[in-house]
Order: C-alpha cells, then sequence, then structure tokens
C-alpha cells in the first residue's frame, strides 16, 4: 500500500507508474526545443561522464539541436559535451563511447584537477587543516558546474542538469555542484525509466546497463552510488512508482528524503515553513 509520504513524494517528483518511451522523448525534446526558442539561447552544454544520466540528457539535447537547426536556424544552434575529468578517468572509454553516439555539435575537455587541488590546498593553507577526502569529492562536482557555465556564457548556451526523481528523492548530488543547472530534462523520471528512453533511442547496451557511479572519491574509486545509499536503484524505482517495497529500504529513502529537502529548494528565506 502506498503511504502518504510517497505519495507526496511522487506528486513532487512528478513520476508516473508507467511511461511510453517515445513520447517522453517527444515530450523532453519539444522542452528543450522551445526553452531555447522563447529564451533566445544558442543551445545546450552538459557534462558527459560516460553515465546513464548524461547520456540520455545529452542525446535529448543534440535531438533538439538538429531539429532546431533544421526549423529554424543556419546551423547556429550547438550541443556543447564537455568531457570534465579529474586526471584521467577510469570509464573514459564510456565517455568516449557516449560522445560518439551522441555527436555534439563540438567537444570541450577541461582537466579539473589543477582547479580542484588548487581549492583543496588553499583550504590547507588558510586553516592550517585538511579537507576530507568526500569534501573534496564535492569540490570536483562544484569545479564541473563552473566549467560548464563558463562555456554556456561564452557561447549563450544554457547549462543541462542530469537530475531525475531516482537521485532527487535522496539528495544525492552536490547541492551547487552537479544539483546546479539552468534546465533539467530528465526530471520525473526514475532510473529504469531513464534506461528504457535510451533503449528507445538505440543507446548501446552497456552505456545503460553499467553502474550508476558519482565517483568523486579518491579513497573509494567507482564507487557505486547503491553502495553508497545503503538501498537499491531497483528499490528506489519501484518506491517511486508507488509499489510497497522492504520496510528497511523505505525507512532508509524516506529518512533521505527528509533530511536532503533544502537541497531541493532555493535558499531558506524567513518567508518559507516548510523547515518546521
Ligand atoms: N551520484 C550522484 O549523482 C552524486 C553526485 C555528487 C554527489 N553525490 C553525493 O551527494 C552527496 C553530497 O554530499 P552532501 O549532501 O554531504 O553535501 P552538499 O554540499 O551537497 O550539501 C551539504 C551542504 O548543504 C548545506 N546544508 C546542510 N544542511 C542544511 C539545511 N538543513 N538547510 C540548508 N542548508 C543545509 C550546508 O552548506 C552543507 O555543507 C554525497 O553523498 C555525494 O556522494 C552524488
Ligand atoms: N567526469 C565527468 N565528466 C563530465 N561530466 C561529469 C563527470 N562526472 C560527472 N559529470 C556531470 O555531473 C553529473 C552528475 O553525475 P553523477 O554521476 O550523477 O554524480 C553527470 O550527469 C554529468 O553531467
Ligand atoms: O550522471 P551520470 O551520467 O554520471 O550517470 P550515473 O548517475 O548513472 O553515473
Ligand atoms: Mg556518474
Amino acid at each position: 500500500m502506498t503511504t502518504s509520504l510517497q505519495a507526496d513524494i511522487i506528486e513532487t517528483l512528478g513520476v508516473q507508474p508507467e511511461i511510453d518511451p517515445q513520447a517522453e522523448i517527444r515530450k523532453r525534446v519539444d522542452f528543450l526545443k522551445q526553452y531555447a526558442l522563447k529564451t533566445g539561447v544558442r543551445g545546450y552544454v552538459l557534462g558527459l561522464s560516460g553515465g546513464q544520466d548524461s547520456t540520455l540528457s545529452g542525446k535529448l539535447a543534440q535531438l533538439a539541436i538538429h531539429e532546431l537547426n533544421a526549423e529554424h536556424g543556419d546551423g547556429e544552434y550547438q550541443f556543447i559535451a564537455m568531457r570534465l575529468p579529474y586526471g584521467v578517468q577510469a570509464d573514459e572509454q564510456d565517455a568516449q563511447d557516449a560522445r560518439e553516439w551522441i555527436q555534439p555539435t563540438r567537444l570541450v575537455t577541461v582537466n579539473i584537477k589543477p582547479a580542484v587541488d588548487a581549492s583543496y590546498e588553499a583550504f590547507q593553507q588558510a586553516t592550517g587543516e585538511t579537507l576530507s577526502d568526500f569534501l573534496k569529492g564535492n569540490i570536483k562536482a562544484r569545479e564541473r558546474m563552473k566549467a560548464q557555465y563558463d562555456v554556456g556564457a561564452h557561447t549563450r548556451t544554457l547549462v543541462i542538469g542530469t537530475d531525475h526523481a531516482a537521485e532527487a528523492i535522496s539528495g544525492f548530488f552536490t547541492k551547487h555542484g552537479d544539483g546546479a543547472a539552468d534546465i533539467t530534462p530528465i526530471f520525473g523520471l526514475n532510473k529504469r525509466q531513464g534506461r528504457a528512453l535510451l533503449k528507445e533511442l538505440g543507446c548501446p547496451e552497456h552505456l545503460y546497463l553499467k553502474k550508476p557511479t558519482a565517483d568523486l572519491e579518491e579513497n573509494r574509486p567507482s564507487l557505486p552510488d547503491e553502495d553508497a545509499l545503503g538501498v537499491t536503484y531497483d528499490q528506489i524505482d519501484d518506491y517511486l512508482e508507488g509499489k510497497t517495497i522492504a520496510d528497511d529500504a523505505r525507512a532508509i529513502i524516506e529518512k533521505r528524503y527528509l533530511a536532503t529537502e533544502h537541497k531541493r529548494r532555493p535558499p531558506v528565506t524567513v518567508f518559507d515553513t516548510w523547515w518546521k
């Protein structure tokens, strides 16, 4: 039976228990096109990690750009993919496979290591203390955000975020890091629905069957999100589809959801009451 908190979460995150992948693709490509036309921007920019979410978001963006150029422009719309490794990335080949499949208008590569290490060392010099490996991971996510905003502002393109329901529910993103973006085309989908869209689009299987990872920690490289979260994406997806899941998994999900409300909202103000 669906609990009332579960029903609230499903409604807030906009999840449908069943989807038509083809219709979802059309809706989200149209959304990207219409927003670019309405705002007058020249396209989109997105970090491609080689993971499922950026592969899907990037493909939707590239489809939107193709159609915009065919229908409205002289090729002035562009989708800029960014590779943003911290040094050398273990699954670099997946990122290259995603780029090959998406065929972005342009690829920009920024190694974030020097900037991240400079921030990490500046903190050390200023305080005499050392940031944890976990907190250094959040610097990486924020540095990636900065690099994308630099390219976006320079090219009049908007930054795409890859937030979706299965990530939003647990606040499993870095605040003002990968959580910061201008537009989120896969919002409202859970993880298996995202996979279904990629399958429909003809994506190489290995890019959507791989284990999701934020890959932010040096001490635990390629740590699967599911290990960090303590629940599986299947459990999260079932919960988001209104199904009954094991009590311990439900408790973990709901505890994380309630603790991370601040990450899904704008900065709290004197007019807000949600935190009380
Ligand atoms: N797979 C992914 O998509 C992905 C990507 C990046 C990070 N992550 C994960 O996301 C998490 C990010 O870590 P985090 O959440 O500890 O760091 P965070 O920086 O995202 O959020 C913590 C910060 O939020 C603010 N904050 C905390 N409580 C608050 C409150 N009640 N009201 C207002 N602001 C508040 C504080 O500034 C605090 O430093 C980690 O678990 C990381 O592994 C996952
Ligand atoms: N190594 C990366 N290169 C480019 N973009 C990246 C990289 N790692 C993460 N990103 C971007 O951040 C989001 C969130 O990633 P999670 O795996 O969900 O933490 C990802 O979709 C990329 O856009
Ligand atoms: O955000 P991505 O593309 O890195 O996907 P995943 O979260 O599955 O690693
Ligand atoms: Mg990832």
